[in-house]
């Protein structure tokens, strides 16, 4: 692979939500964006989801072939047509379990099956070389996030936030040289974000998720079971910090005596104000918060966040990236700055040792990684 130039690089990201594979295209250097690709989109079906549903907190010894197929079929067909224009695919597999401190991380999903499938070099297992160095292993958009940052023009700190199962912010100074700077980026997750909301309204209405707000812009925040989220300990603990996905599961309970619309409301507004906790640990304020991933398209998770906080709050539609896909492309990003020997994190991103470039590289017919 060339040491320098442009590459076309695909990535595919499978989320917490288990909604389906995301795919993009994007040209880059591994420093700077040059351009947006295609896109492609599969979701799983209800026999598929069921089936990585079963295989979530699963480890590495446990039984997870059943899920390793799922992913790997929905990855193949996914990035099919996609993979014919890419000179490299990243890859970033399903995360059945992520504990940092303990077990580790685990994503599911074989690189070098993959490689083989489209007959394309793919770079996977991009967490784990982060956890053993001391790191978190998540998050690793940020790297991408500095890229971003500069290919909007950003000239002081700006923040992204991610809202999908669990929320995460990256802090920005595109200022800086390089990614990997001191005082560069800073992130972490910030808390519970949609995740407990579908929980809830899986439960009590069978719904797959609030749609739009709807469910939540009747009802009520309850202050009481807000001050008693906000006082859970991970809000005070200094970053890097990440979560598993359900990790902040026994918050419904505290909206268990509530309707569904002062309930959905009440999470909704722990999303938001687990936000704002976030906010105190930026080393400045941003002057835009950019906001990707479902959430951004809930507008009263939204409307709750630009009244909490004291910058500009906008999708990352704004500033003209797709919030569909800013995660697949972050791992398109990645794959080049690994393929590179360029680090993916750093200190201030998952709190490892010093920065790493995390993943293994698998060409179509080597089955060991090369
Ligand atoms: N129109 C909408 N109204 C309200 N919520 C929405 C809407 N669209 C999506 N969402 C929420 O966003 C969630 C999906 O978000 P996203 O696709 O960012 O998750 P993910 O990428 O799987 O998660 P993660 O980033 O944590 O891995 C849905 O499960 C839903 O809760
Ligand atoms: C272990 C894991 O898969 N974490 C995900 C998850 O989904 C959102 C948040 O929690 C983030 O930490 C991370 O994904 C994004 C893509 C990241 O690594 O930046």
């Amino acid at each position: 692979m060339l040491k320098t130039g442009r590459i076309r690089a695909l990535g595919a990201m499978s989320g917490t939500s288990l909604d389906g594979v995301d795919a993009a295209l994007i040209e880059t250097d591994g420093h700077e964006i040059h351009a947006f690709g295609e896109t492609a989109y599969r979701p799983y079906s209800h026999g598929e989801r069921a089936v990585l549903r079963a295989a979530l907190g699963l480890w590495p010894g446990q039984d997870v072939a059943a899920a390793e197929r799922v992913v790997l079929r929905a990855h193949a067909t996914a990035l099919a047509e996609l993979a014919q224009a890419a000179d490299l695919i990243g890859f970033h597999g399903q995360t059945l379990a992520h504990e940092p401190r303990g077990c580790g991380t685990h994503q599911i999903g074989d690189g070098a099956a993959l490689a083989d499938a489209l007959g394309r070099p793919v770079v996977w297992d991009f967490r784990s070389a982060d956890v053993r160095l001391g790191g978190q292993g998540a998050p690793l958009a940020p790297f991408y996030h500095f890229a971003c940052a500069r290919y909007v023009g950003a000239t002081g700190p700006l923040a992204f936030l991610n809202l999908g199962g669990v929320g995460n912010l990256t802090w920005v100074d595109p200022g800086k040289a390089r990614p990997e700077d001191e005082g560069a980026l800073l992130a972490f997750d910030t808390g519970p974000a949609n995740a407990p909301i579908n929980d809830l309204l899986t439960a009590r209405r069978n719904l797959d998720y609030d749609e739009d707000g709807r469910i939540a812009r009747g009802g009520a925040v309850a202050e009481g079971a807000l001050e008693l989220f906000l006082e859970e300990p991970y809000f005070t603990h200094m970053p890097p910090k990440s979560l598993d996905r359900d990790e902040f599961s026994d918050m419904i309970g505290l909206v268990a005596e509530l309707d569904d619309a002062d309930a959905a409301a009440t999470l909704t507004g722990m999303v938001a104000a687990a936000v704002l906790k976030g906010m105190e640990h930026c080393p400045s304020p941003p002057e835009r918060m950019l906001v990707t991933g479902g959430g951004r398209r809930n507008p009263v998770m939204m409307d709750m966040l630009r009244a909490a906080l004291d910058c500009e709050v906008a999708p990352v539609e704004d500033a003209g990236l797709d919030g569909d896909m800013l995660e697949a492309q972050a791992f398109a990003f990645l794959a080049v700055r690994v393929a590179r020997g360029l680090p993916t994190s750093c200190p201030g991103t998952t709190g490892v040792r010093a920065a790493v470039a995390g993943g293994t590289l698998s060409r179509p017919g080597a089955r060991d990684g090369v």
